[in-house]
């Protein structure tokens, strides 16, 4: 089997009493999607916020690539391939559809952002982003404002911004959020082919789009893995209908 792209070995973290993760021990492979799924208050944003580098876990390590980056902050992890989507939108509203992208862009070389504009004359930035843009049918609204994008759009314009920092994993927190059912039509055909560039690691509460996806899914609840398997595994689990997917499986 191959290596894993993304390791996470038995995160732990409290809050005072509350024991938010507890030995959360789970790996993304290449080319898979690996859904994380739990009742709300399983610990899912806590263990993505750890695996970021959003939050300093008390026990265990995040491997990205062979290499240990537990002690590293968002923007190395980033700078490694690690790529975040969806928590809380970083797009300018005010700015095109192509000025996002490029500023994406711009962030992988390192550059400050505040010659960002500047930048929109740098042909192989501006190559870059035409191209993620592209990858995510994009194109044809490259010169239009963000804010007059639908919700579905700005999603899979975040995918692009993503895209131009080439990224290794892509770590994303509920991308259906929000989306009527043509957007996570759009976006699940998006993130299935899509796995193939950087494989996905995808806490969503969207069962269909979780079903849909997932090459396996691992179920948290109370802050620890209640189990990993294959969708078909997850569905037979009569621990896990109880404990959360009742009549959705
Ligand atoms: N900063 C914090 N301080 C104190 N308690 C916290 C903090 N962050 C999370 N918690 C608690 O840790 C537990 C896990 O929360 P977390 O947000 O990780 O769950 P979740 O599975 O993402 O839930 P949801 O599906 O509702 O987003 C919850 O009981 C929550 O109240």
């Amino acid at each position: 089997m191959a290596d894993p792209v993304l390791e996470v070995r038995g995160l732990g973290k409290r809050f005072g009493a509350l024991v938010a993760n507890e030995e959360v021990t789970l790996d993304l492979r290449p080319g898979e999607i690996h859904a994380v799924i739990g009742p709300n208050g399983a610990g899912k944003s806590t263990l993505i916020a750890q695996i970021c580098g959003a939050l300093r876990p008390d026990s265990g390590e995040v491997w990205l690539r062979g290499e240990d980056v537990t002690g590293l902050s968002v923007a190395q992890r980033a700078r490694k391939g690690m790529a975040r989507t969806f928590q809380v939108s970083a797009l300018a509203m005010e700015d095109s559809v192509l000025e996002n992208a490029v500023l994406g862009a711009l962030g992988a070389t390192g550059s400050p952002w505040r010659f960002w504009r500047a930048a929109l004359d740098h042909a192989a930035l501006v190559d870059r982003a035409g191209a993620s843009l592209a990858r995510v049918g994009l194109s044809e609204a490259r010169h239009r404002r963000v804010a007059d994008l639908s919700h579905g759009q700005r999603r899979q314009l975040e995918v692009a911004v993503a895209l131009t920092l080439g990224p290794r994993a892509f770590v994303m927190d509920e991308p259906m959020a929000g989306l009527g059912s043509e957007g996570s039509a759009d976006l699940t055909h998006l993130l299935d082919a899509l796995r193939h560039e950087a494989p996905i690691l995808l806490v969503e509460h969207d069962m269909d789009a979780v079903f849909a996806l997932a090459d396996r899914i691992s179920v948290l609840l109370y802050g620890r893995v209640l189990m990993t398997g294959t969708v078909a595994e997850v569905r037979a689990s009569a621990e896990v209908r109880a404990a959360y997917l009742g009549d959705a499986a």
